[in-house]
């Protein structure tokens, strides 16, 4: 129409954009800092570990859910000092809207949760598995992310939903060969702190602040924890206290110190005897020191550790009862737990556990004449609708070309497609493993 069109700016009805020779600048094809890509080794790896997260939750009928990896901000803003709000990858768009990548995936199933409201059917066991963010000064050089699998239970007020939950993760280590004498998880209880700071009449608003601050004891110098606990107000005895209560390493000893009556000495003495029926004893120890770096917990917390020590948390978890009714809605008991995708691999390489997985193909189809390609093609979707998978050879390649592709992808089969077979309705069919050669009429070919 000669109109100013998508090249834009041009004044003459008919004369063409100005050709601009554009020097494409050499882009970097490294993924951003922190991130990574998935080429195909690597995605089958990932593809094998969230297949084992996914079979896991299916076999605890946990249903699948997911979220953007865009959230609002809102959702992540809490004030108890957590490296998570301090790291949180967060922007303004082109809305003015305040929004963040996702550092978690736990608030974004307590949106759900109460968007979701009463057309649920309780208990809710939802898992999912993805993608999580964290914008991280590239000083430590550590990954801005990695994917989390998560498996949650909403309306379970008793302890049997933290024993289900990791009873699943137990399932999970032995499904991929790791056993309780690999990694353990530690267990306690925030009611815990809560008892003692109670004792000392600490408001209960200072709670998630106090338990961030624990959750660094073994981070930084004992000196600045009792420097950061002072400075949100609590005394140097319930200080001293706290920390006492924090090394005790038994149940027994742990009710000496707070008495029987409280809720934290019930709940992790039904939830070791609920661990011994479910089978998982020898996974498990009490240990008062794991408070987890989430403010919101406020419950049972736990903890999967590698026994050598060499590797940071596996996996953590605990009961966030009151997260739901921060956001408004309703207050739902709920507890679950994160599992992070690279601990873990690092786990499997230092236990020689990492799965073999090359690329496996049934078939490569190869005409040997560029007249039949078109036979070829048809070869290869005639194996295909029979469910076989085929790599079918696009262009016209000497023999010694296909048999080195065919070794590359583990071929099981080699199909050529002959002009003097075709004519006769035949293929030639090569069993790569044995080197056995027949002629098959493609009616019969499976
Ligand atoms: N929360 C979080 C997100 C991303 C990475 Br990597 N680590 C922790």
């Amino acid at each position: 129409d000669g109109g100013a069109g998508a090249g834009g700016g041009r004044t003459g009805a008919l004369s063409p954009p100005p050709v601009t020779d554009e020097v494409v600048q050499k882009i970097d094809v490294n993924p951003p800092k922190g991130t990574r890509d998935f080429p195909p080794e690597e995605m089958r790896l990932r593809n094998w570990l969230f297949h084992n997260f996914r079979e896991v939750s299916r076999l605890s009928g946990f249903e699948e859910v997911d979220f953007p990896v865009l959230e609002s901000e809102a959702l992540f803003i809490r004030k108890a000092g957590e490296e998570i709000r301090d790291q949180l990858y967060c922007f303004e768009d082109r809305g003015n809207r305040r929004v963040a990548l996702r550092p978690e995936l736990t608030p974004s199933l307590a949106r759900l949760v109460i968007q979701k409201g009463k057309s649920v059917p309780f208990p809710l066991k939802w898992f999912a598995v993805g993608q999580c963010w964290r914008y991280e000064r590239m000083t430590r050089g550590r990954r801005r992310e990695h994917y989390q699998w998560n498996m949650d239970i909403i309306g379970v007020p008793e302890v049997t939903a933290e024993a289900e939950l990791m009873s699943s993760i137990v399932t999970f280590f032995k499904k991929v060969g790791i056993s309780s004498s690999d990694v353990g998880f530690k267990v306690s209880s925030r009611k815990v702190l809560q008892e003692v700071l109670r004792s000392y009449s600490v408001p209960e608003i200072l709670f998630g602040k106090v338990c961030i601050i624990i959750d660094k004891i073994e981070k930084i110098p004992i000196d600045d924890i009792k420097n950061e606990l002072k400075l949100v107000g609590i005394s140097e005895v319930a200080a001293e206290e706290l920390l006492q209560v924090l090394s005790i390493k038994s149940l027994e000893k742990l009710e000496e110190v707070l008495g029987g009556a409280g809720e934290a000495i019930s709940d992790l003495k039904q939830l070791f005897s609920l661990a011994e029926k479910f089978g998982y004893s020898d996974w498990i120890q009490f240990d008062a020191s794991v408070v987890r770096g989430l403010a919101y917990y406020t419950g049972i917390v736990f903890e999967g550790f590698d026994r050598e020590g060499k590797l940071r948390a596996i996996c953590g978890g605990g009961r966030y009862d009151k997260l739901l009714s921060t956001f408004g809605g309703d207050d739902l008991p709920a507890c679950g737990f994160g599992f992070g995708d690279a601990v873990i691999i690092e786990l499997l390489k230092e236990k020689g556990l990492l799965p073999n997985l090359n690329q496996q193909v049934e078939n490569i189809v190869c005409a040997l004449d560029k007249n039949l390609q078109g036979a070829a093609a048809s070869v290869a979707t005639k194996l295909r609708e029979k469910g076989q998978t085929v790599d079918l050879v696009l262009e016209s390649k000497p023999l010694k070309w296909v048999f080195k592709r065919a070794a590359r992808i583990n071929a099981q089969r080699l199909i050529l497609v002959g002009l003097s077979e075709w004519q006769r309705g035949m293929v030639s069919v090569k069993i790569l493993a044995s080197g056995e050669q027949t002629e098959v009429e493609l009616a019969n070919l499976e």
